[in-house]
């Protein structure tokens, strides 16, 4: 669960779809690879547009999974030379050198964190399952759910499923209006399977009726969470008190209106954390409680957990004997390509002793199931500065070789099949 909060902060790099983002084949003119070789000279003009790649074929990864060095930084030496070479004031070198020492702490933690939330990325999804781990439920006995969420762009569908599903979740970076049916998250407790799926499309004019432009789909969309067991329906409350959206009404107001008898029907009043009265919460909760068509209500914050344990505990109670869709131990893609950015993010953080990991854009560029099994994964780092490009390169590409080499043995491990790894170091352009 923690993990994923953590993972969705790294969202936002991968909101840079892979997809649309196009592979610049002419910052492959010049680069200087991460494999030892000489130096290469580095010119102003030459830096515009250079990159310095680090590609795990070159390398033979296997086996340097020790190779992980530990930090050389004094920070005493560090003062000394400031006092007595560069006549720097102690008194100020000393201050500087405690919030050097308190970053440092940070990032310490921050690596350190990293490191929990990944291995409780690709563990089970609750604790309380852990001593279960092995069990292997038959077919039989598996319950399952199907559980779509309806809800006006930023309703909170997303948040609420990772907080529901945990680790299992895809921090998703979804094709929003390309499918009907997207699996946000599965969750697996016990005998029990829920899948949660986000229903993009279903888009309301002001009058409440579907667009017609792009009728077609729309009406797809609609039809479709009618196969749903359960159907949630979720809706800002904050920004219902603060700017109202007729369109968010009109569509709870539908959906309770054409309520499928197979189908339960859920609200979910969200974000309460953010009410600060209570007053007003009541005054959104009077508003709607008694909407026909709906099962339960619920008030929610997804993100912060409030009445989610309630809401959970309904849908384990909704579960019907069938076989699951889902394979438990299997990693969706989503949370792998977070996982490709998070390994590499921890290794930056682990070598680059500077702000520069905090300041750099990175970006998953490409992620490619290779016909042998294994992953292709292109990252890019692009820096703002020259200078901090340099950084991240290291002396004849050796810092990012370094950074390559261990994240790709880690990926290798933790996905169970050969990674192919590449890393560019980029300039801003
Ligand atoms: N305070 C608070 N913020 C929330 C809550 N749920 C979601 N948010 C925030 O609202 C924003 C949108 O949340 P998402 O979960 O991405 O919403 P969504 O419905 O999946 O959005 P789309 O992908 O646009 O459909 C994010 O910034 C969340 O952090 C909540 O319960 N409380």
């Amino acid at each position: 669960m923690k993990a994923l909060r953590v993972l969705r902060s790294f969202n936002s790099s991968l909101s840079s779809n892979p997809s649309k983002t196009h592979f610049n084949s002419s910052i492959l003119h010049h680069f200087y690879s991460a494999q030892p070789q000489e130096d290469h000279p580095t010119t102003l003009e030459e830096d515009d547009t250079s990159s310095s790649v680090f590609d795990s074929s070159q390398y033979d990864v296997v086996g340097s999974e020790n190779n992980v060095s530990s930090s050389t930084w004094d920070e005493k030496y560090r003062e000394r030379v400031k006092s007595k070479v560069f006549g720097e004031d102690p008194l100020e070198i000393k201050r500087s050198s405690r919030i050097l020492i308190k970053e440092e702490e940070k990032r310490r933690r921050a690596a350190l964190l990293a490191r929990t939330l990944l291995e409780a990325a690709i563990a089970r999804p609750d604790e309380e399952e852990e001593d279960k781990e092995d069990m292997v439920v038959k077919e039989k006995d598996q319950m399952s759910l199907s559980v779509g969420i309806i809800g006006a762009p930023n309703a909170g569908k997303s948040s609420l499923t990772n907080y529901m599903v945990g680790t299992k979740v895809s921090a998703v970076s979804r094709k929003t209006n390309t499918t009907t049916h997207e699996v946000l998250g599965v969750m697996t407790k016990g005998k029990t399977q829920i899948c949660f799926f986000d229903t993009p499309g279903l888009m309301l004019k002001k009058s409440g009726f579907p667009h017609k432009d792009i009728k077609a789909r729309i009406e797809s969309a609609w039809r479709s969470i009618d196969l749903y067991d359960v159907l949630i329906v979720i809706f800002d409350a904050h920004r219902h008190l603060t700017k109202p959206d007729s369109r968010v009404v009109r569509l709870i107001e539908r959906m309770g209106s054409e309520a499928n008898p197979k189908q339960k029907r859920l609200l979910c009043i969200n974000k309460v954390d953010l009410i600060e009265k209570k007053k007003d919460l009541l005054k959104v909760a009077e508003e709607f409680k008694d909407l026909p068509g709906y099962e339960r209500c619920f008030t929610i914050s997804g993100l912060k957990g409030a009445g989610v344990k309630d809401l959970t505990k309904f849908l384990m109670e909704q579960a019907l004997k069938r076989p699951w869709d889902e394979d438990p131990l299997i990693m969706s893609e989503e949370v792998m390509k977070n996982i490709s950015l998070e390994v590499v993010r921890e290794k930056l953080l682990h070598y680059i002793h500077q702000e520069i990991p905090y300041g750099i854009d990175h970006r998953l560029m490409d992620w490619k199931e290779l016909r042998d099994g294994s992953l292709r994964i292109e990252q890019h780092l692009i820096t703002h500065k020259i200078s901090q490009r340099k950084i991240l390169v290291g002396k004849n590409g050796s810092k990012i070789g370094r950074i390559g080499i261990e994240a790709n043995e880690e990926l290798r491990t933790i996905f169970k099949r050969n990674v192919h790894l590449v890393l560019m170091v980029r300039v801003k352009s």
